[in-house]
């Protein structure tokens, strides 16, 4: 398990990450969402120790990462797949950390079978690998010391539609022996069909945790009218809040009280239904405030 506890991190006047909290539990697959900068690889970088936080902490498995003795036995980490050497081939990458943990060589061709590179490709150098065959050597990488908890930033990133499928079912099946994973994704579909839990950042504070299934249980009524005018107006006159959704509103309200009232004002609804945007638009109807590119939308316009 991943603790997290009130992580507060600053760069001289500014708050990247604010009282930050949540758990990664074991047997699941938790994704941490968040527009661009809004602190997902700084909470990362603190769990693995590259980062010290200005106050709060992280534990894993109930130790600090820095107090673990043989790290990748027991956390597998992929940060930043472009960050390894670039002048040692896939295969010497793996073995060097396959010496610092202590595993035998033939772990490192079976990692290397395991994330689907070839011999030809284990004997490149990583300068030459393309972003996916990275990505892949990362996993590999992250998988080496059989570690129980996975911390992965981005790990699809540069995978083709295969090797996102590849890469779903690897993480399910390591939740599925016990295994914590947690992985951060602009992939929001992705997430969906792959998360148990969810935890959604934004400016450096945690705006919503919790399963898919209650994150959006509570997304409201989806509603359209032949007049979208008149409707707004009877739902604003009734006290209802309500956000415009494609061609129509999601309201925070029962179909049986919104359809009523659209009964009593004779207005023809042409859908009334539970709203089902689906994790996109929880994302950014929840991380709104936070968004950097509803600023510049006026500006391409
Ligand atoms: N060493 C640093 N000094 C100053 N600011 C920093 C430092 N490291 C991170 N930040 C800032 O902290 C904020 C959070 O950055 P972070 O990389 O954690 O975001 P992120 O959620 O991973 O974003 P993305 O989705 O773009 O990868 C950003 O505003 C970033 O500029």
């Amino acid at each position: 398990m991943i603790k997290v506890e009130h992580l507060t991190q600053t760069y001289g006047a500014f708050r990247a990450l604010n009282d930050v909290s949540f758990e990664c539990q074991p047997g699941k697959v938790t994704g941490f969402l968040g527009p661009n900068g809004a602190g997902k690889t700084t909470t990362m970088r603190i769990m693995v120790g590259l980062a010290t936080p200005t106050s709060g902490s992280v534990t894993i498995g109930g130790h600090r990462f820095a107090d673990l003795p043989n790290p990748g036995r027991h956390v597998g980490v992929l940060l930043d797949a472009s960050a390894q050497h670039a002048g040692r081939t896939g295969r010497e990458v793996l073995t060097v950390s396959a010496q610092m943990m202590g595993l035998p060589a033939s772990r490192i061709d079976e990692m290397l079978a395991l994330v689907a590179l070839d011999n030809e490709e284990g004997d490149r150098r990583v300068r030459n690998y393309s972003l996916g065959m990275r990505q892949r050597l990362g996993i590999a990488n992250a998988l080496l010391g059989d570690p129980a908890v996975l911390i992965l930033d981005e790990p699809a990133n540069g995978l083709d539609p295969a090797g996102i499928r590849w890469m779903r079912g690897l993480l399910r099946n390591h939740a599925e022996r016990g295994g914590t994973v947690l992985l951060s994704s602009h992939l929001l579909n992705e997430v969906e069909l792959i998360a148990d839990d969810i935890v959604m950042i934004g400016r450096g504070e945690i705006v919503a945790q919790g399963s898919p299934q209650s994150l959006m249980q509570d997304t409201g009524t989806f509603v359209r009218a032949v007049d979208n005018t008149v409707l707004a107006a009877a739902l604003d006159s009734a006290g209802l809040a309500m956000n415009a959704v494609g061609d129509g509103f999601r309201v925070d309200a029962e179909a049986l009280q919104i359809g009523t009232l659209a009964a009593s004002a004779q207005i023809t609804l042409l859908e009334l239904r539970p709203a089902d945007g689906g994790l996109e638009d929880l994302f950014l109807e929840l991380t709104a405030g936070t968004q950097r590119d509803a600023l510049t939308e006026g500006a391409l316009a």
